[in-house]
């Protein structure tokens, strides 16, 4: 069976992503920070498919390779790569806004991405021909907003990053995808509100965002499209999500 490493494997799209590779047979190895989680996960779905969880934190390089480069034999040859662990903190504008939350989110979106690639892909190059790294993004990489700074700017680097691998990549058979959703109902927004609850659930109140088996269900397609096709990017919106009209300054009347 193909194996599947998802990253944040805890919450949201990477647990969504678990359920729906496991109800395709593939072996799963689950990561994210809380070990309490990913062991409920494995229970759940041990019984269908063979599960590795390793409890760490992709902004530890070291531990990062530690890990990924002593997969058991039982999980290889890796077919999928999830680069899905991230975060957004702090919906202030930039001005307002507490330097070591900038910090978090260019260490984990970004760096984290990198070290978990870096340490995937001599397993993934093993593979060759079918094989993929599928990378979130997010629309927030693409359009601004206001209170995105950071957050978009390493969700930029993610689909900039994804296509230089593609370059890189080219003949070895391996696909990468910059996946870029819009609004999606997870814990996303609780923790970017530090977990205010409320506001979180304000947030989706009253409209239709894209739920984590919306990505889950894209994300499983992606991974297993002929092998001689590669989405570049794949941007995905709720319906009743759109862009907005530019703000502009004007003097007080
Ligand atoms: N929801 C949305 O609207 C959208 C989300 N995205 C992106 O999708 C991805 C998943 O988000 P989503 O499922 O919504 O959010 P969730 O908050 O529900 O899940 C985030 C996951 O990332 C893991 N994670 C966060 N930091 C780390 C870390 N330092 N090391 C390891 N794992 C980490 C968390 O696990 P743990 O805390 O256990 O470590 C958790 O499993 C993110 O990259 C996000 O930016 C993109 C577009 C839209
Ligand atoms: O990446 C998350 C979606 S949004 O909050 O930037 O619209």
């Amino acid at each position: 069976m193909p194996s599947v490493l998802i990253t944040g494997a805890t919450s949201g799209f990477g647990k969504a992503a678990a359920q729906r590779f496991a109800k395709a047979g593939w072996s799963l190895i689950l990561t994210g920070r809380r070990e309490e989680r990913l062991e409920a996960l494995k229970d759940e779905l041990s019984e269908q498919v063979d599960v590795l969880t390793l409890a760490l934190d992709v902004r530890d390089s070291e531990a990062v390779t530690q890990a990924i480069s002593n997969l058991p034999e039982k999980f290889l040859p890796l077919t999928c790569l999830i680069n899905n662990a991230g975060l957004a903190l702090a919906p202030e504008p930039a001005q307002k806004v507490a330097l070591q939350d900038w910090h978090t989110m260019i260490d984990t979106n970004i760096t984290g991405l990198v070290n978990v690639t870096h340490a995937a892909m001599p397993l993934l190059l093993k593979t060759g021909e079918g094989a993929s790294i599928l990378n979130l993004g997010s629309v927030a990489g693409q359009w601004p907003y206001p209170g995105g700074h950071v957050y978009g700017a390493s969700k930029a680097f993610v689909q900039q990053f994804s296509y230089n691998l593609r370059c890189d990549l080219l003949g070895t058979g391996i696909r990468v995808t910059d996946l870029a959703p819009g609004m999606a109902e997870t814990e996303f927004t609780l923790v970017r509100t530090k977990g205010n609850q409320e506001a979180s659930d304000a947030l989706y109140r009253g409209t239709s965002p894209l739920q984590a088996e919306d990505i889950a269900e894209q994300l499983f397609y992606l991974a297993t499209l002929p092998a001689h096709i590669n989405i570049n990017r794949l941007e995905i919106m709720p319906v009743r999500q759109a862009w907005s009209a530019f703000a502009i300054d004007r003097d007080p009347t």
